[in-house]
């Protein structure tokens, strides 16, 4: 029997990210190839005519598994009914701004949008924030939408476990599917502590086919933190093709599982875990079953890895007490 459409929000969908993006949740690359979606797209009136121009363009690729699209820039008619919500939607830094600025922009963004989803999204809502600051507007929004558990409410560093794997596997020249269980730790940002001191690549330890710890614990770190400039500074637009891809690997291992013996990285709120702070959102190793994540425990950390899972910890500390005082 045919299962019942899954309806999946994705706010900012007028902008680079939501154009890669619904296509692939059309495809069923998010939630699988038999499971039919109805696409709820929101982003803000300047951007509508170009929304309803990705709406036309929907219409148009006739994916079999789209059985509806709702296109509005209406926060209430956006987040009606939804199951699964993808929060692409922000205010970028522009020029000359202040970190304050564009922290109180999304803290108001995220506030608004969180209580719609509280009161008009489906029941055990599924959330994934993607705009930047990843981390802090997921807060914000957990703080703002309390009847949401806050196990529903997650980050994407995602793009960023892909984007170590991706490292890995050239520098190995080995098949990036043959490489698992890096590790993002923290922010989603040039803080984030990208950890290969578990990670296996075709079953052996990357530490000891790599041979190389000046590399694994210098550059491939670095480059991990910046590929995001990098690729900013390289097409004039963000990572928005790995971004879309790497929400959609972030939404459909939560819903569909993790593969047996293999962890993934995940922006969840902090329950303590590896004395990083509980009530922060945070980056963990996670296994998904059931719809639901686990942090993967009793990984031992030595002293290199606690001071960079630390940094990121305190940088994501501060971002809270920016963010909340942008509230008062
Ligand atoms: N977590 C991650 O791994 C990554 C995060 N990002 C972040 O994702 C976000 C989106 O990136 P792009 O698509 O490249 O940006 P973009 O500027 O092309 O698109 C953003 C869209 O959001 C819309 N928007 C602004 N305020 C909104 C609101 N209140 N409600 C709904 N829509 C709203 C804009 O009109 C625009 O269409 C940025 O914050 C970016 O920094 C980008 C790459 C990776
Ligand atoms: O700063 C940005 O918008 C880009 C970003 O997050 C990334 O590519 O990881």
């Amino acid at each position: 029997m045919a299962k019942d459409p899954v309806r999946v929000l994705v706010t900012g969908a007028a902008g680079q990210i939501g154009y890669a993006l619904v296509p692939m949740i059309a495809r069923g690359i998010m939630l699988g190839p038999d499971q039919p979606v109805i696409l709820h797209m929101l982003d803000i009136p300047p951007a509508a005519e170009a929304l309803n121009g990705v709406k036309m363009e929907l219409v148009d690729a006739a994916f079999p598994l789209l059985k509806g699209v709702v296109a509005t820039t209406d926060v209430v008619e956006a987040c009606t009914g939804v199951n699964v919500a993808v929060m692409v939607g922000g205010f970028p830094r522009k020029e000359g701004m202040e970190r304050k600025d564009v922290m109180s922009k999304n803290v108001s963004i995220y506030k608004a949008q969180a209580s719609a989803l509280e009161k008009y999204a489906a029941a055990n809502c599924k959330v994934l924030v993607v705009a930047n600051p990843a981390n802090t507007n997921a807060l914000i929004l957990k703080e703002f939408a309390p009847s949401i558990p806050e196990k529903n409410i997650t980050c994407l560093t995602r793009l960023d476990h892909n984007r170590a794997l991706g490292q890995i596997s050239e520098r190995l020249n080995i098949q990036v599917s043959d490489v698992k269980n890096v590790i993002i730790w923290g922010n989603h940002s040039s803080s984030q502590y990208p950890d290969v001191n578990h990670a296996t690549a075709a079953g052996k330890p990357v530490r000891e086919l790599v041979k190389d710890d000046e590399w694994l614990n210098g550059e491939f770190i670095t480059t991990v933190q910046q590929r995001g400039a990098a690729i900013i500074k390289a097409r004039r637009l963000s990572s928005a093709l790995s971004a879309a891809s790497s929400a959609c690997d972030h939404i459909r291992d939560w819903v569909l599982g993790t593969p047996e013996g293999t962890w993934v990285s995940m922006g969840v709120y902090s329950d303590g875990s590896y004395n990083v702070p509980a009530g922060l959102i945070y980056s963990f190793p996670v296994t998904c079953k059931n719809g639901e994540w686990t942090i993967v425990q009793g990984l031992p950390i030595d002293e290199f890895s606690r001071k960079k899972m630390d940094a990121t910890a305190e940088e994501l500390s501060e971002e809270k007490a920016l963010a909340y005082s942008c509230l008062s």
